[in-house]
């Protein structure tokens, strides 16, 4: 039986990185975790062990610091871009990387310059493809993101079934996770504020839209962050439905209207969904 090589990639997943930027007493921090991986001419490699082609994971891992250094780190974006270009151009038997980049939030402490809090749990992303043809493609993203509306939220009229035991419900709690991932129609000028903005719109739409599912809501996000200001082409979401049981407090003489509710953590109701423009231009290798 004759087998071959299949697609395949390989890189440091990771590197843990955490830059500061030194402005007299007042201090500016980047925390990320940068995974890249890299594909090209690697049929020797794994074929005969001939490591002639392969740029080693420990010189990406290397790469990321020192360009930490001499680049700075400012929009994960263009560091990502930068880092895929860099192992491309640079090496003529790597003919495309990957670069995936989660950022964790600090806030500055008011009372000293280099005092920090950890900023919820909220995670920034992206992910960049370079190719040797040119090509590059962002998307952009947060994951993390929890959110709340503790009424304006029902569910009834689904489907029922034998084995349906699902109360409906005209005011329930709606509660989620958000992991969403956009890619622009074109590149923002920066992609910092383009960030920001998307953020809000999500939250506007969350807190905005009387939810008759979170399936609706999704879209309803997606609707907002596509039509507001940065314009995105195609955005993605998988949002879990932290559901919020109401416990029976009955047995103890008690009515529960809407007051206490048992936060499970699992099961879950996995929602996923994208929404994107009619005319949004191919998304190429933007999302593998
Ligand atoms: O918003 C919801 N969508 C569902 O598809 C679903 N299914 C379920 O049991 N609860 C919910 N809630």
């Amino acid at each position: 039986m004759q087998v071959v090589l299949g697609p395949n990639r390989y890189g440091k997943a990771e590197t843990r990185l955490v830059r500061v930027v030194r402005d007299g007493d007042v201090h500016h921090l980047k925390d990320v975790n940068v995974s890249t991986s890299l594909s090209g001419e690697m049929e020797q490699v794994h074929l005969t062990g001939d490591n002639a082609a392969v740029l080693p994971t420990d010189t990406q891992k290397n790469t990321v610091y020192a360009f930490a250094k001499k680049h700075g780190l400012r929009q994960i974006e263009d560091f990502a871009l930068l880092l895929a270009a860099h192992f491309v151009d640079t090496q003529p038997t790597i003919h495309h990387a990957r670069v995936e980049i989660e950022e964790y939030l600090w806030r500055r402490l008011p009372e000293r310059g280099h005092s920090f809090v950890r900023d919820g749990t909220e995670v920034r992303t992206c992910l960049v493809h370079h190719d040797r043809d040119g090509r590059s493609t962002v998307v952009s993203g947060l994951k993390d993101l929890v959110v709340l509306n503790s009424t304006g939220s029902e569910f009834h009229g689904f489907l029922q079934d034998g084995y349906t035991t699902l109360r409906p419900t005209t005011d329930r709690v709606l509660a989620t996770a958000v992991t969403a991932r956009w890619r622009h129609a074109r590149p923002p000028a920066d992609y910092g504020p383009s960030h920001a903005r998307v953020r809000q719109d999500l939250l506007d739409a969350f807190a905005g839209t009387h939810s008759l599912s979170l399936q609706q809501t999704l879209y309803a996000m997606g609707e907002r962050a596509l039509t507001g200001g940065p314009g995105l082409c195609e955005i993605r979401f998988a949002m879990p439905n932290r559901h919020h049981f109401l416990v029976d407090l009955a047995p103890f003489g008690l009515d529960n209207d809407n007051e206490v509710y048992y936060a499970a953590d699992r099961p879950y109701g996995l929602i996923e969904g994208s929404v994107l423009r009619e005319d949004a231009p191919d998304a190429g290798f933007a999302w593998e």
